[in-house]
């Protein structure tokens, strides 16, 4: 497994918002069935670095490839086997939960998603809720959504930003086990977190980022399994 080649590579990424340094020359590279979390004070960047490392955000130094590919905002077809949920989404209004996660799924590709979709709205509990719209949802159920929607796409790479966020005890139990389960199953997983339970139970590294409050972060790494 530690043989095969990374699938994500952050080089020397340094980001700054006007004068004050967040990221600087910060580096990871993640084999498949690696689970890195990235662990903090608020503030310390742990965002920051998510969304370059999906291309959301350039970096003013340094460079992401994902499978040995630059990452630039348009590299749409580079990113296609990258599911990421990093902030709140913004769901269609007019399209229930089960419309959702259907048209997400034809949209990456999946040829019959309904199988697929059913298993992950029983997983996610939304059964009772897929005729539903997402504005009627409660938080910990819109939460559970947006993290469906990563599920039900072909993914090589899964970059998730406090995914615990709003989610009930077992629903973060839920979670540690499904994402113990992505790694298993060769996935490469980058996940920032607060709950030492999700990233005791998940990551095989975690990268502590020293910053917070504005200032530049120095990155302590321990591997961890
Ligand atoms: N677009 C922006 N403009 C100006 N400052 C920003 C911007 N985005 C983030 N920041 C600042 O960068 C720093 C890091 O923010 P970031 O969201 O990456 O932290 P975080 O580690 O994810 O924090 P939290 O644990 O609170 O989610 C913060 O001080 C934040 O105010």
């Amino acid at each position: 497994m530690a043989s095969r080649a990374p699938v994500l590579v952050a080089t020397s990424i340094s980001k700054s918002f006007g004068p004050v340094p967040i990221v600087s020359d910060f580096s990871l590279s993640v084999r498949p069935g690696e689970a890195v979390a990235l662990t903090g004070r608020n503030g310390a960047g742990k965002s920051t670095i998510l969304r370059m490392l999906i291309g959301a955000v350039r970096p003013d130094e340094g460079r992401v490839e994902f499978d040995g590919q630059r990452l630039t905002e348009t590299s749409a077809e580079v990113r296609r086997g990258m599911a990421s949920v990093i902030d709140d989404l913004d769901f269609f209004p007019d399209l229930s939960v089960v419309e959702h996660l259907d048209l997400l799924a034809r949209a990456h590709g999946v040829a019959d998603p309904e199988p697929l979709v059913d298993a992950v709205l029983a997983e996610v509990e939304l059964v009772a809720q897929s005729g539903q719209l997402p504005g009627t949802l409660s938080s910990g159920q819109r939460r559970r959504l947006a993290l469906a929607t990563a599920f039900v796409r072909p993914r090589r790479l899964l970059v998730l930003d406090e995914p615990e966020q709003r989610l009930d005890v077992e629903g973060v139990a839920w979670l540690a086990a499904r994402l113990q389960a992505e790694r298993k199953e060769g996935l490469a997983v980058v996940f920032a977190s607060h709950d030492p339970y999700l990233v005791r139970e998940v990551a095989t590294r975690e990268v502590h980022l020293g910053g917070g409050t504005g200032g530049p972060s120095a990155e302590t790494e321990e591997t961890i399994a």
